[in-house]
């Protein structure tokens, strides 16, 4: 009988969306997966809004001028773009392309207008995963707590939460974030899923050829 080695892992990444209306918990959920899942990595978005306390150019954001976002745009730079809350946001097309040919997953917090484009351009990459916050008074004392924007900058996006939310359809799961610890199990067990689907694994095909043959 043959010996037959078993499958090195040889994916093309894939692409994990989080969307959902602002102050649900994109972010703190990002955070620990990246700390917990080695094959992620965040697609850091460029956006012409102001700095928040705590936040680092490059890490966070790339905090741009809007002249700068518009050459971005203008030379083809971006995946897709946005505006959101009177402020542009969109992502860098390169360091994506980058990560998912050497087989990285990558994650990116972006709404549903970005996702939409994203989705247009790669829909066999692309997993959307909509993020809901248990109710409207738990998401208004959220952003409260988040102690980072103003009561009018808060008040504009608890306006726009319905807006957003009206988009969940448009998304393969949908995760109520109500504990944030069950929450990140909940993408976890979504990415491992994901990552074992038949057309993401062109490696198995030889691999299984191999084992009939043996
Ligand atoms: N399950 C949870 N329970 C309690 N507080 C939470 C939970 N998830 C997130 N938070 C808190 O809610 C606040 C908003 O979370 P976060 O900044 O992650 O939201 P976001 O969806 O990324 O918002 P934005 O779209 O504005 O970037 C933070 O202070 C965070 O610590
Ligand atoms: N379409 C895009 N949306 C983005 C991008 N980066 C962030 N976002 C979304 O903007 C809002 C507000 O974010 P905040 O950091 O100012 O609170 C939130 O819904 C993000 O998901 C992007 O590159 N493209």
């Amino acid at each position: 009988m043959n010996a037959v080695v078993a499958p090195t892992l040889e994916r093309r990444g894939l692409m994990l969306v989080l969307s959902s209306p602002s102050g649900a918990g994109k972010t703190t959920i990002s955070r620990i997966l990246l700390e917990r899942e080695e094959e992620l990595t965040l697609s850091i978005s460029a956006t012409t809004r102001q700095m928040r306390p705590g936040e680092i150019h490059g890490k966070d954001y790339f905090f741009v001028s809007p002249d700068e976002f518009n050459s971005m745009v203008d030379n083809n730079e971006m995946l897709e773009h946005a505006t959101v809350f009177d402020n542009k946001y969109g992502t860098p097309s390169e360091p994506v392309e980058q990560g998912l040919s050497s087989g990285q997953d990558v994650l990116f917090d972006i709404d549903w207008q970005g996702t939409q484009q994203v989705a247009a351009k790669a829909p066999n990459d692309i997993v959307r995963v909509f993020i809901l916050p248990p109710s409207l008074q738990e998401l208004e004392r959220r952003l409260y707590a988040r102690a980072q924007d103003s009561e009018e900058v808060v008040k504009g996006r608890m306006a726009k939460a319905a807006d957003e939310m009206s988009h969940w359809a448009e998304y393969d799961y949908i995760i109520v974030n109500t504990d944030v610890e069950k929450s990140v199990a909940d993408v976890q067990a979504i990415l491992r899923a994901e990552r074992l689907k038949r057309d993401r694994r062109p490696d198995l095909d030889s691999f299984v050829r191999g084992l009939r043959q043996a």
